[in-house]
């Protein structure tokens, strides 16, 4: 696993305008590499406000829309279209406004689904798609170029919040989540192996609210107690911060440029 790199910008337009601009290169460069690239998206005004920005970034179109796969790393279990959903708000920021090939956006299922209110199945059945997408040897999930993640104020990373059993989780790479601290409490989250297995996992952290989370979870707490601290890359794990939220790290951490 990869030891986290750190880039601090000056605010949270500012990082999110800087993180789109770094994931439309990192998607093109997967692209021209192997023919299409790979990226599970998260949930929050982070995420969202990032995918906002690649909306309007100048290089937007670089990116060839139909070659993309797109995951997400949790869901709220709520009705299809519902406006509290991941893939509503992400719909909303850019998706309806980008030639995606519709049968490479993998939604997790919505509660009004074949599985009713059975999350768990609802879980086994997304787990069931990323094995179908998983090339040999990839351990149950697909190479993921990028994984996104939004960091909660508690260090909670898509829905693996901190103590609560989805976190403990060791073998199944996706899981019903109940009783969320985080509204709606019924979610279906990734795990920790499943966050483990993308080339890149990027942490997105931004405003004062994140500060005591950014510190704990990079100055060593374990995933139990800090799922963000368990959340890292096989080859890179970035976290994208803005100075509020970056304003209670050790020094040590700093990255040189912002020392
Ligand atoms: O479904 C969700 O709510 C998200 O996936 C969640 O993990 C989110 O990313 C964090 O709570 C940060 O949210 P903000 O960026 O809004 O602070």
């Amino acid at each position: 696993m990869s030891a986290p790199q750190l880039v601090v910008h000056r605010d949270k337009e500012l990082m999110a305008q800087a993180a789109a601009a770094r994931l439309i290169t990192r998607i093109v460069d997967a692209q021209a590499a192997r023919g299409s690239a790979s990226v599970v998206l998260t949930g929050g005004r982070n995420g969202n406000g990032l995918l906002a920005a690649l909306g309007s970034a100048p290089a937007r179109d670089a990116v060839d829309w139909s070659r993309l796969d797109l995951w997400w790393g949790d869901e709220r279990y709520l009705p299809d279209g519902d406006p509290e959903r991941n893939v509503t708000q992400a719909r909303e920021a850019l998706l309806d406004r980008v030639p995606l090939d519709p049968a490479r956006v993998h939604a997790m299922p919505a509660s009004d689904g074949p599985y009713g209110d059975d999350v768990e199945a609802a879980a086994a059945a997304y787990a069931e798609e990323l094995a179908a997408a998983a090339g040999p040897g990839d351990g149950g999930v697909p190479a993921f170029d990028v994984l996104m993640l939004g960091v909660g104020p508690d260090t909670h990373v898509a829905s693996l919040f901190p103590e609560l059993p989805a976190v403990h989780e060791t073998e199944r790479t996706v899981v019903g989540v109940r009783g969320a601290p985080k509204p709606p409490p019924v979610r279906i989250s990734l795990t920790l192996p499943a966050i483990r297995a993308a080339r890149e996992v990027w942490l997105l952290a931004a405003g004062e609210d994140k500060a005591k989370a950014a510190a704990i979870a990079l100055s060593g707490a374990g995933e139990l107690q800090a799922p963000a601290a368990g959340a890292r890359g096989r080859s890179r794990t970035l976290w994208l911060l803005d100075s509020a939220a970056a304003s209670e790290l050790p020094r040590s951490l700093y990255p040189p440029a912002t020392a």
